[in-house]
Parts: structure tokens; C-alpha cells; sequence
């Protein structure tokens, strides 16, 4: 099954502009999307630095989604400013945001499966060679530049000819990152991409977005989980219900606030007293706030 064209991360092509270091790579200012009248997300100040993990974080409906699609270009935004390298843009298309180098990974990863490992990184971005009208794919040049991609990012695998739905999920993750770095990206924006992964396999990709961002990328790294956020995250951002309810440098926050944040304290606190109205819930039992643990993958 091919996925559409939306969550691909081929053929991000940079410009040949290199960004100074105090200029964001991509900047939201006071930005805001409406659906018709619902208002999905407002009063948005974000920026993203080359070589910085930007972590966007927030509950079921806070604006992620949104978020990622105006940066990504599939949605525009309604209110204040978008800017990339400090010139102010609106995308009409995601091509137009690749254009400029804003890379996007979906949870969904756009593969398919039954193809070997390197099919798949130069999937709609292939490599061919010989004249007009005997062209053909160039198989050795595109294994070649696929392993040697891979492993420049630390990924070893031991066949690329194997299909890419028979890799893990974080393998796959990992391979889409590598993906992105090789067409150019200079912005990558990874939707949720420890989601459904287990404790070990989040290690890993958080370890490829550690890369990515050492390879001097600018990294938007969506997640609800402040344990995963905060092992990589140079800046945190903490949506709730269409607002940025915490905006903190990594010095200015501990992962118990941070976590604390995400937790809603105040609204634990009310669901607790809640509880203590049902008959069989031992709310002593129930958890602080600060003890709230979201899955934290185990150091080494
Ligand atoms: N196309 C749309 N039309 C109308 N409302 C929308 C649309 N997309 C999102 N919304 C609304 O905007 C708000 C933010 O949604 P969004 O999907 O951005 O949140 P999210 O943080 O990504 O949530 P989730 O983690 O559940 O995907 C929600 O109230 C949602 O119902």
C-alpha cells in the first residue's frame, strides 16, 4: 500500500541561503489557526534553531496536529506571523515547505512494506541513469547511497534488501530520519514518532533525533510524554487547548515540572477529590502529581 504524498519526507531540497546561528530556522509569532469558527490554536510563539531539539508537547486536542500542518504546509495559519530564516512565508503546498527544507515524519511513515529497505528511502525520489528514452534505475547507486546514509547516521542493518515492514517500528523511524537528513532536510518534524514504540526502541530513535540535531538540523519533536521530551529537548512548549501554556529553555525547567505540566497538577488534584466520591477507589492510592511517571523509558 503506498501512503500519499503528505507523509513522505523525500525531496526535501535546500536552498542554497545558509542560515545564521541566531536566526530561527522556522518562527511562529503570535501565530493562530481557525476552522471556520473553531478556534484549533492561538497565540503561538515558537522558534527553532539549527542543531536544537524544539519539543512541542501537550494532551488529546491541545494543537499539535494543527501545528505541525502549518509548519509543514498543509494547512495555513489564520493569525500573526510565519517566518523561515527570517523571511516571512505562507505554503500553499508541503512540496513548498520541503522547498525550504522542513522535513516532516508521520507516525504513519509513508512505506511500503513489501519493498526492500532502500527501495523505500529513495521512494519518489529515485535514482536513474542512461539517456532519454532508455532510462533506468540506478539499483547499485541507490543501495550504495542508502547504506552508506544509514551508517552515517549509526544505523546498522543487517540487509537492506529486506522488506522495510519486516524492520521494527522504531527501525523504521530511524530510517525515515536518516531519509529526511540525506534529501537535504534542515527542519525535521517528527509527529509523535515514540508513540507506539516500547521503552527500547524510543531509546533508540530518541538516540537518531540526538544525531539528526547534532548534524545540525533543527528538530521539532512532538510527544505527550515529558520523559521522552526532556532526554533530548533543548526547549520545551506545553500546548493546552489551543494556547502554549509553558514556553521554557531547557535550564529554566526540571523533567518534575515539565512533567508536572503536562500531568495538568490542578487538574489531578480536582479529578482526585472526584474519585474520593467513588465508593471503591483508595485515592491515598492514587499517585501526586509529581510522582506521575508517563512511560519513561529506563536509562542504560
Ligand atoms: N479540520 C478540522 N476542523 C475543525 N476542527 C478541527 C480540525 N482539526 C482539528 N480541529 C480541532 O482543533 C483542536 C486541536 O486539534 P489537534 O488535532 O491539532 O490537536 P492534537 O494536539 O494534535 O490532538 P491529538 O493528539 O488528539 O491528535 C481540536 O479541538 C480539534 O477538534
Amino acid at each position: 500500500m503506498t501512503s500519499t504524498n503528505a507523509t513522505g519526507t523525500h525531496g526535501a531540497v535546500l536552498e542554497e541561503s545558509v542560515p545564521t546561528t541566531d536566526t530561527a530556522l522556522v518562527e511562529l509569532r503570535d501565530a493562530g489557526k481557525s476552522y471556520g469558527n473553531i478556534r484549533a490554536l492561538h497565540g503561538i510563539d515558537l522558534k527553532v534553531y539549527s542543531g536544537k531539539v524544539t519539543c512541542v508537547l501537550g494532551d488529546n486536542g491541545a494543537g499539535k496536529s494543527t501545528l505541525i500542518k502549518i509548519v509543514s504546509g498543509l494547512h495555513q495559519h489564520t493569525e500573526g506571523e510565519f517566518l523561515v530564516q527570517g523571511e516571512t512565508v505562507r505554503f500553499s503546498t508541503p512540496r513548498e515547505a520541503l522547498d525550504k527544507g522542513i522535513a516532516t515524519v508521520y507516525q504513519d511513515l509513508a512505506t511500503v512494506p513489501l519493498m526492500p529497505v532502500w527501495r523505500n528511502f529513495f521512494l519518489g525520489s529515485e535514482l536513474t541513469k542512461g539517456p532519454w528514452p532508455v532510462r533506468r534505475l540506478d539499483i547499485e547507486k541507490m543501495k550504495k547511497t542508502a547504506d552508506e546514509e544509514l551508517r552515517n547516521m549509526g544505523i546498522v542493518l543487517d540487509d537492506l534488501e529486506q522488506p522495510i515492514g519486516t524492520l521494527s517500528g522504531g527501525q523504521r523511524q530511524c530510517v525515515a530520519i536518516a531519509r529526511a537528513v540525506h534529501f537535504g532536510a534542515r527542519v525535521l518534524i517528527l509527529d509523535e514518532p515514540t508513540a507506539a514504540l516500547g521503552v527500547k526502541q524510543s531509546g533508540v530513535v530518541l538516540k537518531y533525533i540526538a544525531a539528526a540535531r547534532d548534524r545540525g538540523l533543527g528538530v521539532i519533536f512532538i510527544t505527550h510524554n515529558p520523559h521522552h521530551a526532556y532526554m533530548v529537548g533543548d526547549h520545551f512548549s506545553v500546548l493546552r487547548l489551543g494556547t502554549m501554556e509553558l514556553s521554557a529553555e531547557r535550564s529554566r525547567i526540571t523533567l518534575e515540572e515539565l512533567t508536572n505540566h503536562m500531568a495538568g497538577g490542578a487538574e489531578l488534584a480536582a479529578l482526585k477529590h472526584e474519585l474520593s466520591q467513588v465508593r471503591g477507589v483508595d485515592v491515598e492510592e492514587l499517585p501526586e502529581e509529581a510522582d506521575l511517571q508517563v512511560g519513561a523509558p529506563q536509562p542504560n
